[in-house]
């Protein structure tokens, strides 16, 4: 019978990683995560079983790999777990990597595709390159254990051309590429799972304007159960702006920035190629730009420290309601409900309030109680409306992007039958495929 499935989430401020076992459904073993890694000092959340923890780590942990192998460790020494206390308990790994290019699915890493993403690296600088660290990390320190890729892009494979495709010489856009690929989609399958059933509705049948909103923001029009728009596009620097990227401006502006803007960035190595204005744009901008932190729980308070902190949040709120006005029309207002999520849309109910007064001309009210007191930890939706049965639902969905991968994986599996090379047997994984429905 086999172990343990690790999910890795390498975000761009955070590494989030769960240990599942083979159950119908696969149950959580432990659940670990550090963030602030752009933010320092780092925090480590710990849960396994009853267990809780917090703390601030006195480690510098300045990169993605690092705060895996820190993660790692912490649970192959914790005493109490013993189902997964070494490698040898590891039977899968699921990574989560933002930019899967042209994959529909998810990939099992081999040299080719491995190859693959490498070439793809420089279209999300903040992530494929840390999320491709672990996977070599792995494929180096773990070499028994398939590690298996799924992709924040594949899931907004629906959006149609006109909205996808860039208006510039299609010979030079489809030879290179070049089109809107949209991120974060993991957390939008999740999400739009998880409030279909919420509402009680099929989710092909669901309409949804969701934010997944944290270091990295983006916003998704969801159309009987597709993704027909995102805000972020050919990489995740466009459309809202995060903790350290600019979200979308005038692409001008890159031409007046300096003079030294279009150069290679110091930052570039024999594996990434990035120019000064990528670097500026993806890391050097955002809130952090605007006031010095990349901690938007600074920031999104009633009494802000400074001007510059107000005007970062004014400026957040109203790039997301430029979007929501346009995605409510998008959708013919036809809308079962709008969704906050990410580490900022979960936990601040001031930009949750601040928006839905902004928006309600379209019918969005919010419940100031249930509003404040948020999702209690076992409460994946909550729902933060005024008033019942009228109008849009108002939600909160605490979002999950390591089940979400467990769950892709699986039907994968399931479809392809992945050899059985030291694998699980079919009939297992049959019986794992019919928890997903
Ligand atoms: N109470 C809070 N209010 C506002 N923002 C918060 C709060 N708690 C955490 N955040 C913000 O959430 C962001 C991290 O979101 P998350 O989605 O977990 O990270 P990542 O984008 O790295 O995956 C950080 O900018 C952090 O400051
Ligand atoms: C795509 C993206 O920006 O991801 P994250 O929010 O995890 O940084
Ligand atoms: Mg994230």
């Amino acid at each position: 019978m086999p172990k343990s499935i690790l999910a890795v989430n390498a975000g761009s401020s955070s590494v989030k990683i769960t240990f599942y076992t083979f159950d119908n459904p696969p149950r959580t073993i432990v659940d670990a995560a550090i963030s602030g890694i752009t933010a320092p000092p780092s925090t480590l959340k710990y849960q396994a079983g009853g267990r809780k923890h917090k703390e601030e780590l006195k480690e510098k942990l300045s990169t993605a790999q690092d705060a895996f192998k820190y993660l790692l460790q912490r649970c192959f020494s914790d005493p109490e777990l013993s189902e997964v206390a070494s490698a040898d308990d590891v039977e899968y790994i699921c990574h989560r990597v933002v930019h899967g290019g042209d994959y529909r699915d998810a990939v099992e890493i081999n040299d080719e595709t491995l190859g693959h993403l490498k070439g793809l690296e420089d279209l999300a600088p903040l992530h494929n390159f840390s999320a491709l660290e672990i996977v070599r990390l792995c494929r180096s320190e773990l070499p028994k254990v398939r590690s298996i890729t799924f992709f924040d892009s594949s899931f907004h494979q629906t959006i149609p051309e006109a909205v996808r495709t860039y208006p510039i010489n299609q010979e030079i856009a489809k030879a290179n590429g070049l089109r809107k690929y949209g991120f974060h989609g993991i957390s939008y399958s999740f999400i739009l799972r998880s409030v279909a059933q919420f509402l009680n509705k099929p989710v092909e049948k669901t309409n949804l304007i969701v934010m997944h909103i944290g270091s990295g923001a983006s916003i998704c029009a969801i159309k009987d159960g597709k993704s027909v728009d995102t805000s972020m596009g050919l990489t995740p620097l466009a459309g809202l702006p995060g903790a350290t990227r600019s979200g979308s401006i005038d692409p001008s502006l890159v031409f007046h920035y300096t003079n030294e803007a279009g150069k290679l960035s110091p930052a570039s190595t024999s594996e990434m190629h990035i120019s000064t204005a990528e670097d500026i744009l993806n890391k050097q901008s955002g809130w952090k730009a605007l006031t010095g932190t990349t901690d938007f729980a600074q920031i999104a308070v009633p009494n802000p420290p400074s001007e510059a902190h107000k005007l970062a949040f004014d400026i957040f709120v109203d790039r997301i309601q430029g979007y929501i006005g346009s995605y409510y029309v998008k959708l013919n207002g036809e809308l079962d409900g709008v969704v906050f999520a990410g580490g900022i849309g979960e936990k601040s109910a001031l930009l949750r309030r601040t928006l839905v007064d902004k928006c309600q001309c379209l019918g969005l009210a919010i419940d100031d109680v249930a509003n404040d007191k948020g999702p209690g930890d076992e409460e994946t939706v909550k729902d933060i409306s005024k008033g019942s049965g009228k109008g849009p639902r108002v939600l909160i969905c605490q979002t999950n992007e390591q089940v979400c991968g467990l769950k892709y994986w699986v039907l994968l599996t399931v479809t392809f039958a992945l050899t059985s090379r030291g694998g699980v047997g079919f009939g297992y994984r049959l019986f794992l495929y019919t928890w997903i429905y």
